[in-house]
């Protein structure tokens, strides 16, 4: 089946396998700067470069409750990530989050439930392209990881290039889609098992563990576990060993070790939303994104 995709304009500029974001829609100096330090903030993505570090900008995800990952976010995601990679002055940074206990709740099952297939296929390229932009950026990126971060959160976390995840039980991290009834692109399922490896990937996924923070740990899935209070320390002093490498190699080299499983999807990102829409459309997997929503209600009792 030959999927016709319309794209709105926003999302189709922004969209296009390494798109040039027209204008400079969201690119503006810092209030009362004046001295050419930049700005990129949008309404659910706060960009500020680090006072304490040069360079290195922070971006805090404000998408309350949980910064799931909905369209309009992933594409403010993808607006500053450009943004940040076309200004030299920055060489690092930060992701974060702004929401209190949470990182990123993953992919909005709203935008997956319900759905008619071209917005279907409309999200599902946005995810691609962020997961594309975050994995092979040519900026030091390090996930300051400050909340639980199942799924789509644990995808943006694997594609940094370091993780230190904050102590504390309920900060969950892991890819959990079989606990929903769905699956784990190849694409996630390639980025954890270079992560952690074959065998601790396979159990992981098949059984959709959320691994907390001392497992996390020693499975290798984050890099390190600090108290909560100095997630963002720890994340600046890491940045400042990854900066003390010349760009250049750093970048080839990253370069090197990523693009191959980058290519995997890059060569096929027509027939993986292809796939992607046919899958997600089935009754039993509405049924299933139905089931787990429900729960969500009932949790809150
Ligand atoms: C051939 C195959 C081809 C392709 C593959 C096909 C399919 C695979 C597709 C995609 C992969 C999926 C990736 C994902 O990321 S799926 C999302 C996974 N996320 C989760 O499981 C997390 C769910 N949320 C929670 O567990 C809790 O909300 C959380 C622990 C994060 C926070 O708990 P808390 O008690 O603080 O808040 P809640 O009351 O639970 O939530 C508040 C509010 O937010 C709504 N919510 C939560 N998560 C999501 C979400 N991911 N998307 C949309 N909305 C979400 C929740 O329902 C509440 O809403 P409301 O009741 O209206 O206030």
């Amino acid at each position: 089946m030959a999927l016709t995709v319309g794209l709105r304009p926003l999302t189709r500029a922004l969209l296009r396998p390494w798109a040039r974001v027209p204008g400079a829609a969201l690119g503006r100096p810092a209030a009362g700067s004046g001295d050419g330090v930049r700005c990129f903030g949008s309404p659910r993505v706060l960009v500020e470069p680090d006072p304490a570090a040069v360079g290195v900008a922070v971006m805090k995800m404000r998408n309350p409750p949980v910064n799931s990952l909905s369209l309009e976010f992933l594409t403010e995601l993808l607006i500053s990530l450009e943004k940040l990679e076309n200004d030299k002055t920055f060489r690092g940074i930060i992701i974060t989050s702004d929401c209190p206990g949470i990182f990123s709740a993953g992919l909005d099952l709203l935008e997956m439930y319900g759905r008619d297939p071209a917005h279907c296929a409309e999200y599902w390229k946005a995810v691609q392209e962020l997961w594309l932009r975050v994995y092979l950026s040519n900026l030091v990126v390090i996930g300051a990881i400050n909340g639980i971060s199942p799924a789509g959160g644990c995808l943006l976390s694997l594609s940094c290039d370091y993780r230190v995840l904050a102590n504390n039980p309920k900060y969950a991290i892991g890819l959990n889609e079989t606990l929903l009834g769905i699956i784990a692109p190849f694409w996630f399922k390639d980025v954890l098992v270079n992560t952690i490896g074959h065998r601790a990937a396979e159990r992981a996924l098949q059984l959709g563990f959320l691994f907390p923070p001392s497992d996390a740990l020693q499975v290798g899935i984050v890099d390190q576990v600090v108290p909560e209070d100095q997630v963002q320390s720890t994340a600046r002093s890491v940045m400042a060993q990854w900066l003390a490498i010349p760009d250049h190699a750093r970048q080839l080299t990253k370069n090197l070790v990523r693009k191959p499983t980058a290519d995997r999807l890059l060569q096929q990102r027509d027939a993986d939303i292809q796939n992607f829409v046919r899958f997600i459309s089935r009754d039993s997997i509405q049924k299933s994104l139905h089931v787990y929503l429900e729960k969500l209600k009932q949790k809150k009792g």
